[in-house]
């Protein structure tokens, strides 16, 4: 009697293990990030903790952090699936900027001043559905505490509570570029969902002018960079079948960061919300 209670308690324990271990290789492999290179639901374990460290210093000296490989195949693909179908829906109701401007992303006031151009397809935060997979990553809470760690350590940092700038899509073709500048904002985050191998690169200038080519960066790749810090742009895409897409997350050390209407209209197109409930 107590040996059968004794094996089917054995049985018992070893079914809760088998449950445990498929749970949790459920939650983490079919999920948002590639949870093996970077541990965010493992905070305090030496991993996460070395990856920190290394992206905190690469970000300190030169600029820039980037994580390969920072989402699964199967994600992008659904980003860009998702991403299809609101282009579709919306038609010509997402925003096409064309731009002049100077360094620091301003009209240029003064002829002596260089002009640069730059042209790109925005689809704003208003417009991308909750439910979405962009939307799920951005508001992951260990991914904004990990920004914050590599970005601002000594200070609160927050998501953007702006309607259009919070998180952002652009989309670069044949003709587009997003030209020389510095970032208003102090960084900025990064997901690249197409790349390619030799047009639409992101450049930045380090001492002396020179020019570091980042040919290396892929789709799935997540770049963080010192915006405000470094001079960068994106070289045009000069063939008629490439694109660039990536998404920007935009945060802030206040809780309740807007961009103003002037921006609004500059690099959205419109000052009104987008009533997303209207398009489907
Ligand atoms: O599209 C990129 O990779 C760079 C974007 C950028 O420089 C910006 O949003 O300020
Ligand atoms: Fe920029």
């Amino acid at each position: 009697m107590l040996c059968s209670y004794m094996y089917k308690m054995k049985l018992f324990t070893r079914n809760m293990t088998i449950f445990k271990c498929y749970y949790h290789y459920r939650r983490h492999s079919h999920t948002l990030i590639n949870y093996t290179e970077y541990p965010f639901h493992e905070p305090n374990s030496s991993a996460y903790q070395s990856l920190v460290k290394r992206c905190r210093q690469s970000f300190k000296t030169t600029g820039c952090c980037y994580l390969p490989n920072f989402i699964s195949n199967k994600t992008l693909e659904t980003i860009l699936n998702e991403i299809t179908e609101w282009l579709n829906k919306y038609g010509d109701r997402v925003f096409h900027s064309y731009e002049l401007h100077n360094l620091h992303l301003q009209e240029t006031t003064n002829t002596d001043e260089e002009q640069q151009k730059s042209s790109k397809t925005v689809i704003a935060y208003d417009q991308i559905p909750t439910t979405s997979l962009l939307h799920q990553i951005y508001q992951y809470n260990p991914l904004t505490e990990f920004i914050r760690q590599i970005t601002t350590p000594e200070t609160k940092l927050y998501r953007s509570r702006d309607e259009m700038g919070a998180m952002y899509v652009n989309i670069y073709e044949k003709g587009n570029q997003l030209n020389w500048h510095y970032d208003n904002s102090h960084f900025f985050v990064n997901l690249l969902l197409k790349q390619p191998s030799d047009e639409g690169i992101f450049e930045y200038k380090i001492q002396n002018d020179k020019i570091i080519s980042r040919n290396d960066f892929e789709a799935r790749g997540l770049t963080i960079f010192h915006g405000s810090q470094y001079r960068h742009r994106v070289t045009e895409i000069k063939s008629p079948k490439k694109e660039r897409i990536n998404a920007i997350f935009t945060y802030a050390t206040i809780s309740d960061h807007k961009l103003n209407d002037y921006i609004h209209k500059k690099f959205f197109g419109r000052i009104q919300k987008w009533d997303i409930n209207d398009e489907y």
